[in-house]
């Protein structure tokens, strides 16, 4: 049986742009383009989690939005990643890479010219045809 692994990732939106996100080489899928996140821990809600990974990742406080689409499951050799993907967007901007090589701001039609991680093709799928206007934030706006 494969080890399950729940997986948060944010899709950060600022000025009409996405952020994608390049793994360090040295990690599992490293040289892939993800949505910067990571597992979720016992007790954690998916919000608090992407809180806690973005702070750890850029030294950086976000506000959590809506989902971007359903839990996507993908298996990869090392485990089944259940991947859930959130709207996001940052409250402060230090943005130190701790856990990326590469960051790039993106406009949605140039989502897909990337190598996306398996599991992200449908929220990336989702986010290029979404109106990024109408994402809503709980509580911030
Ligand atoms: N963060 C993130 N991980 C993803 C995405 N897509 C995808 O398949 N993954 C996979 C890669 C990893 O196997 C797993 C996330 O683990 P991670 O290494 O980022 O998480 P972490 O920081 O909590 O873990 P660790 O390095 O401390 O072990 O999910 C994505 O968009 N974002």
């Amino acid at each position: 049986m494969k080890k399950q692994i729940n997986v948060v990732g944010a899709a950060l939106i600022e000025n009409g742009k996405v952020l994608a996100t390049k793994r360090n080489d040295d990690r599992v899928l490293g040289t892939l383009w993800e949505f910067p996140g990571g597992k979720i821990e016992t007790g954690e809600t998916p919000e608090q989690a992407l809180q806690r990974e973005l702070n750890e990742e850029f030294n950086d406080e976000i506000v959590v939005g809506e989902r971007v689409t359903e839990t996507n499951s993908h298996e990869y050799d090392f485990g089944i990643v259940n991947l859930t993907v959130y709207y996001a967007k940052f409250l402060t901007h230090h943005f130190d890479l701790v856990a990326h090589s590469r960051v790039e701001w993106l406009n949605q039609n140039e989502l897909n010219q990337l190598s996306w991680a398996e599991a992200d093709q449908a929220a990336v799928n989702v986010i290029s045809k979404a109106d990024l206007t109408q994402v809503k934030f709980y509580g911030s706006n």
